[in-house]
């Protein structure tokens, strides 16, 4: 049985995690991609770690952020399951700010982005059909209908490069697609958690309707800082009633978010990189000395 430890990534608007006890400051590093972990503690038993994904001040742009360090880290701290909480602008009027989407579907729209841990020496390709694990969802959404948070059970997200806000005619085109959200960071996430093993979702909590809306203004950080001071003490209260239902041994996954290595590694041992399976060792471990 694997011990199950819960790993929270907070967007903008979150750089702490209220609520964490016997918090510890422990210095997990990604060889090779330097970054640290945040506090780890525990609540109402549960392990946590947390990590601010713009750092203390919101220093890192959407660009800038060391996704791959991150995810490294979550890993070699023991995290199973991993939720990003998320500022997003809606395509939906009945997605109106304050609403939390529990995203089930993410499309790609970034085009400056490490979103693989493996590449020459290491080749994989794990399937991202479905990028998000069911049953953490599952246990989010109920955890926010228990908190009586306004929560939508599904969504796609669809993750633009940034940091400019979208064009009226890419909002358009984006709600014309039947898109739910959009934000500027959680694809790289779900794609590593995925070669990681981890099992991932993201709580995206709607800020703005974005540009395409005839009643609302083109969005601005100062109107979506607004909003998220409300979803953070949301998001908090959501976290602590998470990890007080929260299972402690970690469940296996029904779509296999945490066994997605067993098929995907296509390089021959023989053609295979040591330097490269050196940084894999947490990443791919389990299967690269298993
Ligand atoms: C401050 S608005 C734009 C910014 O907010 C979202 O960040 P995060 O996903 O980390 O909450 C969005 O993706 C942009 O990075
Ligand atoms: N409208 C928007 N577009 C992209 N990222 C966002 N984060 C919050 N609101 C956003």
């Amino acid at each position: 049985m694997t011990k199950a430890v819960l790993g929270i990534i907070g967007g903008s608007g979150l750089y702490d995690l209220p609520g964490l006890q016997n918090v510890r400051e422990e210095h997990i590093a990604s060889p090779g991609r330097a970054v640290g972990c945040g506090p780890i503690g525990d609540i109402d038993g549960l392990p946590i770690v947390f990590m601010s994904r713009h750092d203390k001040g919101h220093r890192l742009s959407p660009t800038d952020i060391n996704y791959r360090a991150n995810i490294d880290v979550m890993k070699r701290a023991g995290v199973t399951d991993l939720i990003s909480l998320s500022a997003c602008g809606s395509y939906k009027e009945n997605l109106p700010p304050g609403t939390f989407v529990i995203v089930d579907q993410f499309v790609d729209r970034t085009h400056n982005r490490a979103t693989s841990f493996f590449g020459t020496g290491c080749v994989a390709h794990v399937s991202m059909a479905h990028p998000t694990a069911p049953r953490l969802r599952m246990r989010i959404a109920e955890a926010a209908e228990a908190e009586s948070i306004a929560v939508a059970r599904d969504g796609t997200y669809v993750c633009m490069e940034g940091p400019q806000f979208s064009t009226l005619a890419e909002s358009l085109t984006y709600k014309g697609l039947g898109y739910s959200v959009v934000g500027m960071t959680n694809l790289p996430e779900a794609k590593l958690a995925r070669e990681a093993e981890l099992c991932y979702a993201t709580v995206a909590m709607v800020t703005d309707f974005d540009c395409w809306h005839p009643d609302h203004d083109a969005v601005t950080v100062q109107d979506i800082i607004r909003v998220l001071m409300a979803n953070a003490e949301k998001a908090a209260r959501l976290v602590a009633r998470i990890a007080k239902d929260f299972p402690r041994e970690h469940e296996p996954c029904p779509i296999g978010s945490d066994r997605a290595l067993d098929t995907a590694i296509i390089t021959a041992p023989e053609a295979r990189d040591p330097e490269l399976l050196k940084k894999l060792d947490a990443v791919a471990g389990r299967i690269l000395n298993g």
